[in-house]
Parts: C-alpha cells; sequence; structure tokens
C-alpha cells in the first residue's frame, strides 16, 4: 500500500495568471492499493459529497498513471480530506497530483517525474497548479510546443498566507468562462511587469513593493462580479499591512501575505469584510510547503 501527502497550493499569486502558483501547507493524504474491484472512501472535505466511484478524480488520475504503464487493475483508495473543496485553493491538483504519484509508487515508478508533471497538467489544463503541488515552494511554469517547463524557489519560513475562505463554492471552470478572449496591450504589460518583479521578489528574498507586485488586471476584475467582498477585502488588507493580497487561483478565497505576528489580525478583518457583503468564511494561516507531494 501506498500512502502520500499532497499540498494545497495557490495558483496566479496574483499577477501570474496561470503560471505562478505556490505550495502551501494544508495537506490531502491518499492511500491507494490494488484491489480487486474500484472502492473510494473519503474522509472529511466532501465527505457524503464526493463521488466514490471510477470517476472520482483521484481515481482517474491513478488511472492515468496505470494506463500509461500499460496496466488495467481496480484500485481501493482512502481520501483524507483537509483542502475545501472549489475555493481556490487546489483542491483538484492535490487530487491529479496525489492521485498520479501515489499510482506511479504503486507500480514500482516506472512513468518519470517529467511526465507526470504533463500528464497533471494535461488533466487540469494548466501547469500553475499541479507543478507546486507535485514539487512545493513558489514555482513558475509553462506549457511549450507540449512539454511543460518550470523553475520553483523555495519560500521564507517566516512568510504566511493567510487565507479568508467563503464558504459557498466557486468551480474553476465557471470562473473561467468570465474571462475575456482578449486583453487590451497596457493591461498585458501592466500584468508582465508585475509578474516579473514578484519572481525577482521570491528570487532574492526582498519584499519590497510586494503589495504593487500582487496587482491584477487579468482575472480578478472579470471574476469579482462571482465574489462579492473580493475587492474590498484585497483593499483593506494592503491598508491593514499586509505584504500583499489577491485572489487564490480561480477564487473565492483570498490570500494575503503577512509575517506570523500580523497574521490573526488580517484573517479576522478579512472574515468581517467578507460578512459586511453577507458573505460567510473562515480564515486559516498557512505556512509555505517546500515539499510538494510526499510519500510517507
Ligand atoms: N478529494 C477529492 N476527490 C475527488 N474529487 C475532488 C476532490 N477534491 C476536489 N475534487 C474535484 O475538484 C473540483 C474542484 O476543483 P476546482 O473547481 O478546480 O477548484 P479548486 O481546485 O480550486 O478547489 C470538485 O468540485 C471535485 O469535482
Ligand atoms: N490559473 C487558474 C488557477 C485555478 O486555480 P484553482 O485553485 O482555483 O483551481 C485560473 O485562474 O483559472
Amino acid at each position: 500500500m501506498v500512502r502520500v501527502r499532497v499540498p494545497a497550493t495557490t495558483a496566479n499569486f496574483g499577477p501570474g495568471f496561470d503560471c505562478i502558483g505556490a505550495a502551501l501547507g494544508l495537506y490531502n493524504y491518499i492511500e491507494m492499493e490494488f484491489w480487486p474491484r474500484p472502492v473510494v472512501e473519503v474522509i472529511g472535505e466532501g465527505q457524503g459529497e464526493l463521488i466514490r466511484d471510477e470517476s472520482n478524480l483521484v481515481y482517474r488520475a491513478a488511472t492515468r498513471v496505470l494506463s500509461e504503464a500499460g496496466v488495467n487493475k481496480a484500485l481501493r483508495i482512502k481520501l483524507e480530506n483537509n483542502i475545501p473543496l472549489a475555493r481556490g485553493l487546489g483542491s483538484s491538483a492535490a487530487c491529479i497530483a496525489g492521485g498520479m504519484m501515489a499510482a506511479n509508487r504503486l507500480l514500482g515508478g516506472p512513468v518519470p517525474f517529467d511526465r507526470i508533471i504533463n500528464l497533471a497538467t494535461e488533466m487540469e489544463g494548466h501547469p500553475d497548479n499541479v507543478v507546486p503541488a507535485l514539487i512545493g515552494g513558489f514555482s513558475i511554469s509553462i506549457l511549450h510546443e507540449g512539454k511543460v517547463i518550470y523553475r520553483s524557489f523555495p519560500m521564507p519560513d517566516n512568510l504566511r498566507f493567510v487565507a479568508a475562505i467563503p464558504r459557498f463554492h466557486l468551480e474553476t471552470v465557471k470562473a473561467r468562462k468570465v474571462l475575456p478572449r482578449e486583453v487590451p496591450l497596457s493591461d498585458a504589460v501592466f500584468n508582465l511587469s508585475r509578474s516579473a518583479l514578484m519572481v525577482a521578489a521570491f528570487c532574492r528574498g526582498d519584499f519590497t513593493d510586494i503589495e504593487v507586485f500582487c496587482q491584477d488586471k487579468l482575472h480578478q476584475p472579470y471574476r469579482s462580479q462571482l465574489i462579492p467582498g473580493m475587492e474590498k477585502v484585497i483593499k483593506m488588507a494592503t491598508q491593514k499591512g499586509a505584504l500583499g493580497c489577491f485572489l487564490s487561483g480561480a477564487g473565492p478565497a483570498v490570500i494575503c501575505l503577512a509575517y506570523e505576528k500580523q497574521a490573526p489580525i488580517l484573517g479576522e478583518s478579512m472574515v468581517e469584510i467578507f460578512l459586511d457583503e453577507g458573505i460567510e468564511s473562515e480564515y486559516k494561516i498557512l505556512t509555505p510547503d517546500g515539499e510538494g507531494t510526499i510519500f510517507l
């Protein structure tokens, strides 16, 4: 039997739409073994709600790796979920990354890691969550001629991600439908300059001006119609001393970057602002994850 731990992720990281992401210290656990018939058990997030047959996302991800290796066998999969579903914290990427890594280990590791990165990206549709879910850290990734190219950096231990997580679900597929097909050149320049400076900030560990590097014009303005309070939360967190603040993935969670001491007060304020807009939420203070998917 194989047991893996796979982290939550925050994709886009402000301006890095579909290419920047980071792994967070909030984990799902997946146990997997060959079994005479398909079995899926779920504990925690999504219990009583998630599909428990071969169409479960973890099962499908595992099956993709089995078929890559030419194996056709049934699995028993046990999921212990801590990553909230459809909130912008990479629950689907965690399923795909964890399911693929566990299945590959079960087979004795025939599929090379870079092939898993490609398969996972194909299944998720973009690389910015699955890459940090697999390798950890702050990562930049692109799909170039069918191959994922990526780089990852460690994040400072004292950095905290304060995530205000609304109670409602927002499927990424739905949140992508509100995005325009084309954007003004000035908005593209706005984002690419900030993305470049964001990467420089993490490379050098120098967060001066990072509040500005967290800004975005490619997805947040369009998604705000789906997330009441999002813009106010981002504005307030920045005014209250967060290092920077952005929509996590496709939302609805909003994340601000902070040091440990400020984190609880920022979390409480974010929850209050959401509530003023009629949105119930909770906050979690998350550490950076530098390991990605690991075997236990
Ligand atoms: N542990 C899980 N097991 C099976 N499917 C899951 C699990 N977690 C998430 N999913 C699937 O992924 C969907 C959420 O993915 P998505 O909309 O991309 O949001 P996010 O990845 O931001 O949480 C869920 O609605 C569900 O279909
Ligand atoms: N770049 C994607 C990221 C989606 O992340 P998720 O955690 O919400 O699945 C997007 O913005 O659509």
